[in-house]
């Protein structure tokens, strides 16, 4: 049995928690590290060195078994440059980035390559929401016959869909080992935990460890799902995200405890393959996270019409799982006075109240360094603090571990953005340039501010905002699908035409939100962006007419350099 371990958090910072983590399990258990297998196009490439980039390209070429390292040699007085703890996405990202810049590079995992992305979260989730989103379509028969098709009653096989989830995340697990192998990445199994400055120790805690040291470190840890007390998790009619990927089962009316991300997504899943769900949210309105315009169209479309009912401003105190005929039990209280609401009786519920940073036996205190709410301290290089809060020397944390950015691809940028550092080439990674995308039917997706964000900036720097917004109604190719519900928001400056924050709710918004997310990330201003040119017809136009519609002050310049003010 792996240990359990606890988090002491507040709701916003969840309550207490006790969650085990796979990184504490045996390293026997790491059968995906001896396969070994290359395949064309599994490996990423950027701008590289080019003996190392040849090397590495040459490997994705051949069909061999072998391991070609391109790995470097370190520097003097340490067995790497680099090591980092924890092989998610996040250390996957950093260890290819510090492979092509020549740094001889070492990653530490616990448990499976790929990490919760791969293995317990993007992956997976998105293959059964891509199942979910072809039932939606089918059942629709409205939709259908507006595009003049007929089909008989669809129906789904839940091991099929099950195992294509899983299928995929083993895809995806096989595509990320070998790219680390192609590069010759030194993958070491077992628990990482720091012993003191520059060096760590990783293998099986209490049998066979080895001690290690590395100029620079990474801590890359990641998350577990976070449980409140009083929730009793039986993996089969309570579970968390963990257990709903498998997709054991589909039950026939589902609680889900929390409407942000994970809630979200798996009420479009379940509600396709047929359960009714009820959400039970601790804040005053459902989807708190969101733009509250983008959350209030998310009810009108993603809620209100599907076989879901909710309860806002209540705590599930208590849950206990299914037993003996008897279903599952939720105690709900309210959340301000904490009096007792309603008891519901259902078949299944899912705990989706955000997750918790995993640093259970890193050695952080062998380092001075005190968690905050469980998370790693940093600045904005992604240096850790310690407990004065002065910087320790060669450390940094990336990823769901600091807490900054709980999502895949900021933990990868982040990783990248500290082995540019590691090289001496500065470089902060602007957060608010950040994208990120419910994959729901339709999509929701952001990047930068909402709008109370954005005002309540706006009255602190004295500075004017602006608001405008387009329709997908409007949009040719959202109409030829038959798909044109749904907003794109733009927040703007109209003093100096910086984009603060772009919403979206509507087909396909997770990939259209990139223009906006790029353009911040840049600097492009909008009396230059909209001036680009958009293929007709295309979603694009979408952002393009949002873009067209801001109104700016006559001063607004081409290309303005100024702070961005967010
Ligand atoms: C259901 C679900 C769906 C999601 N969907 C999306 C999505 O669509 N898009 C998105 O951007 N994000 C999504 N996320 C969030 C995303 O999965 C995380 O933000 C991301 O995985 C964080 O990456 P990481 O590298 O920081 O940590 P992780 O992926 O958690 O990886 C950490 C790794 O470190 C290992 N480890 C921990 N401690 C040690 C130790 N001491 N020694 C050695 N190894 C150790 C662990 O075993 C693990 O492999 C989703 C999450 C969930 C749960
Ligand atoms: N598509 C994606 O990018 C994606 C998908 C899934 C998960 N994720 C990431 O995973 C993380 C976790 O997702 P999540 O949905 O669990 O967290 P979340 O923070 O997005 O949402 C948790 C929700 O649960 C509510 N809540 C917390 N405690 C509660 C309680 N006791 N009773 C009732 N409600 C309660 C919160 O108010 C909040 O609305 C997120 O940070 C997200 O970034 C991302």
């Amino acid at each position: 049995m792996p240990p359990s371990i606890s988090f002491s958090l507040s709701l916003t910072s969840p309550a207490i928690s006790s969650v085990s983590h796979p990184a504490l399990q045996p390293p026997s258990c790491n059968s995906a590290l001896r396969f070994c297998g290359l395949r064309r196009g599994t490996i990423p490439f950027r701008a590289v060195n080019p003996v190392r980039s040849w090397r590495a390209r040459k490997a994705s070429s051949l069909r061999v078994s072998a391991v070609i390292s391109a790995n470097g040699s370190p520097s003097k007085g340490f067995d790497y440059d680099l090591v980092i703890i924890g092989a998610g996405v996040g250390g996957h990202g950093a260890a290819l980035h510090a492979v092509e810049q020549g740094l001889k590079t070492a990653i530490i995992e616990g448990d499976v390559i790929g990490g919760t992305c791969v293995n317990r979260g993007c992956v997976p989730s998105k293959a059964l929401l891509a199942v979910s989103g072809r039932m939606r379509e089918l059942q629709d028969e409205h939709h259908l016959k507006t595009l003049g098709l007929q089909v008989s009653a669809p129906e789904y096989d839940r091991q099929g869909v099950a195992d294509h989830a899983n299928n995929l995340a083993l895809k995806i697990r096989n595509n990320l080992t070998n790219s680390l192998k192609a590069l010759g990445v030194d993958i070491l199994t077992g628990v990482g935990t720091i012993v003191g400055p520059q060096k760590v120790k990783y293998g099986k805690v209490g049998f066979s460890e080895t001690e290690i040291t590395a100029k620079d470190i990474i801590i890359a840890t990641g998350s577990v799902p976070f449980v409140p007390k009083g929730i009793e998790i039986d993996g089969k009619t309570v579970f968390t995200s963990d257990h709903a990927l498998k997709l054991e089962w589909v039950p026939k009316w589902i609680a889900i405890v929390g409407s942000g991300y994970i809630g979200l997504e798996f009420s479009d899943v379940y509600t396709a393959l047929g359960s009714e769900v009820t959400f039970i949210e601790a804040l005053d309105q459902l989807m708190p996270g969101f733009d509250p315009e983008i959350g209030k169209l998310a009810q009108r479309i993603l809620i209100n019409p599907r076989k879901i009912d909710y309860f806002t401003g209540v705590f599930a105190n208590k849950i206990t799982p299914a037993k003996d005929g008897k279903p599952v039990l939720i105690e709900l209280i309210d959340a301000k006075t904490k009096e007792a609401k309603d008891t519901l009786e259902v078949d299944a519920a899912l705990i989706a109240t955000g997750r918790a940073p995993f640093t259970k036996g890193l050695g952080l205190e062998n380092i001075n360094v005190v968690t905050q709410r469980g998370f790693v301290p940093v600045n904005e290089h992604m240096q850790v603090l310690d407990a004065n809060g002065d910087l320790v020397p060669n450390l940094y944390c990336i990823g769901d571990a600091n807490g900054k950015m709980m999502l895949a691809h900021a933990a990868s940028a982040q990783g990248i953005s500290v082995v540019e550092r590691v090289c001496g080439k500065e470089n902060v990674l602007n957060h608010l340039s950040i994208p990120a995308a419910c994959f729901t039917h339709p999509e929701i997706s952001m990047v930068g501010l909402t709008e109370p964000q954005a005002r309540e900036k706006a009255e602190q720097y004295g500075f004017e905002i602006s608001v405008v917004k387009t329709s997908f109604k409007a949009n040719t190719k959202a109409l030829a699908e038959n798909e044109a519900e749904g907003l794109a928001k733009l927040i703007y400056r109209p003093d100096t035409g910086e984009i603060l924050g772009v919403h979206i709710l509507g087909l396909h918004a997770a990939d259209l939100v990139h223009e906006a997310s790029n353009a911040i990330a840049l600097g492009t201003r909008i009396q230059d962006i909209k001036f680009t040119v958009h293929a007709h017809p295309t979603l694009s136009e979408v952002l393009d007419e949002l873009f067209k519609s801001a109104k700016l002050n006559t001063g607004a310049s081409h290309s303005v350099n100024e702070p961005v003010a967010a």
